[in-house]
């Protein structure tokens, strides 16, 4: 199985964003042929103030960018793990990815579960629980055969998550992410491999990069595929884009085999 991750730089114009997108993920199709494409955290819309996030928040199916996402995964034959949107819930959003096959059905929904209320070092503070809800559920997806876990950007933190994704069956994590500069130079890559090395699994993460507008960070970009014995197989650098990598979850079992830590857990 082929996986693309785009990378992008959402600003506060949805519709824009929505086309970024979708050119992203023709022109990962054409040149790589992927079985999925992966989007980064929001891309719908990134900035803007608490008041005009909620109010282009999605509702589904109605919602111009699930819409969009739903027609171009049919249009190109291609499944889209897409990222994540803005869903409106009330006074609230979810912070939700929804994963749509190739026949632009949804086969998948997951609401971020870890919100991240956090003062950066160098001072930005984020508070993501100003506009979100956090969900409640774990969610593994059937691909095509290939088990897929969901995560949003902040729960890498959380091994915990990670290990009841592996527990469920995933063989490849997907994280959309929009990690800032500051804390993704120290840290994404090394929670990534460390989180595909302790579940034995493919993770792919698409990352928001650059910035988003003038009081918000930057973005770390480096959108990865990592295999599950920690090594990167795709980075997509620094730049707007897309990277793939072939994933064989043959390859997984046969690290779990040879190194069955599921089956050595002692502490609960
Ligand atoms: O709010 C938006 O517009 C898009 N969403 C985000 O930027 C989210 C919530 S504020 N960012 C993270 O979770 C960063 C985590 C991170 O960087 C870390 O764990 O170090």
């Amino acid at each position: 199985m082929k996986i693309s991750v785009v990378q992008m730089n959402s600003q506060d114009d949805k519709a824009k964003n929505i086309a970024d997108a979708s050119r992203l993920i023709r022109s990962a199709v054409e040149q790589d042929s992927p079985d999925l494409v992966v989007l980064p955290e929001t891309f719908t819309y990134m900035g803007g103030t608490v008041e005009s996030r909620r109010a282009h928040a999605e509702t589904f199916p109605d919602g111009e960018a699930y819409r969009a996402m739903s027609a171009l995964a049919a249009e190109l034959k291609v499944n889209i793990h897409a990222g994540s949107m803005a869903e409106a819930a009330g006074e609230k959003c979810y912070n939700t990815t929804i994963v749509f096959n190739r026949e632009g059905k949804e086969i998948a929904r997951y609401r971020k579960i870890h919100l991240f209320d956090v003062n950066v070092p160098g001072g930005n503070s984020y508070l993501e629980s100003d506009t979100m809800k956090r969900g409640e559920e774990v969610v593994v997806y059937d691909l095509e055969g290939v088990k897929v876990g969901c995560a949003i950007c902040y729960d890498l933190r959380f091994p915990e998550l990670f290990r009841k994704l592996r527990d469920k069956g995933a063989q490849l994590i997907v994280l959309p992410a929009a990690f800032t500069l500051q804390t993704g130079k120290d840290h994404w890559e090394q929670l990534l491999c460390a989180r595909a090395i302790e579940t034995q699994s493919y993770v792919a993460a698409s990352a928001q990069i650059f910035g988003h507008d003038e009081g918000r960070k930057l973005c770390f970009g480096h959108s990865l595929v990592i295999d599950p014995w920690g090594v990167t197989i795709a980075d997509c650098s620094d730049r707007i884009g897309h990277a793939s990598a072939t994933i064989d979850p043959d390859y997984a079992e046969q690290i779990r085999k040879a190194m069955p830590v599921a089956d050595h857990h002692v502490v609960a």
